[in-house]
């Protein structure tokens, strides 16, 4: 799924919301919950195909001998991340996750490219 697809079935999503009637009852809940599961499947994607640019990004360390583990890169990622955050998850909520993303990513380049031997990606 290309980016403005993601973007257009986001905007889809908000603008086609199911109902929400004055007085809920569990049962309100389902159509809610059916959505979080394909937002979910949406994340994963996105979240493998991240981890695939970074296995690249780790095959050319690999090649170069540059560390997996580079700092000033992992603050940019953070920074780039809270300065599009429109909530309503806080910014240190942000932080906390992606901070987990880039933990995993880290990891799976060490496996891949560092503690493997090195094969293309
Ligand atoms: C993917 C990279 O490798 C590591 C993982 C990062 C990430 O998940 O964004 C960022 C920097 C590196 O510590 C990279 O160098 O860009």
């Amino acid at each position: 799924m290309s980016f403005e697809l993601l973007h257009s079935a986001i905007d889809h999503a908000q603008n086609h919301r199911p109902e929400l009637p004055e007085s809920p009852t569990e049962a309100d809940m389902i159509p809610w919950r059916r959505r979080i599961d394909e937002i979910d499947r949406a994340i994963l994607r996105l979240l493998n195909e991240r981890a695939r640019c970074a296995n690249i990004i780790g095959y050319i360390k690999k090649k170069l001998g540059l560390p997996v583990y580079v700092p000033e890169r992992e603050e940019e990622v953070l920074r780039n991340v809270l300065s599009a955050n429109e909530g309503p998850l806080s910014n240190e909520a942000v932080r906390r996750l992606f901070e987990r993303v880039i933990d995993e990513t880290r990891a799976l380049e060490r496996q891949k490219y560092q503690d493997a031997p090195s094969e293309h990606p």
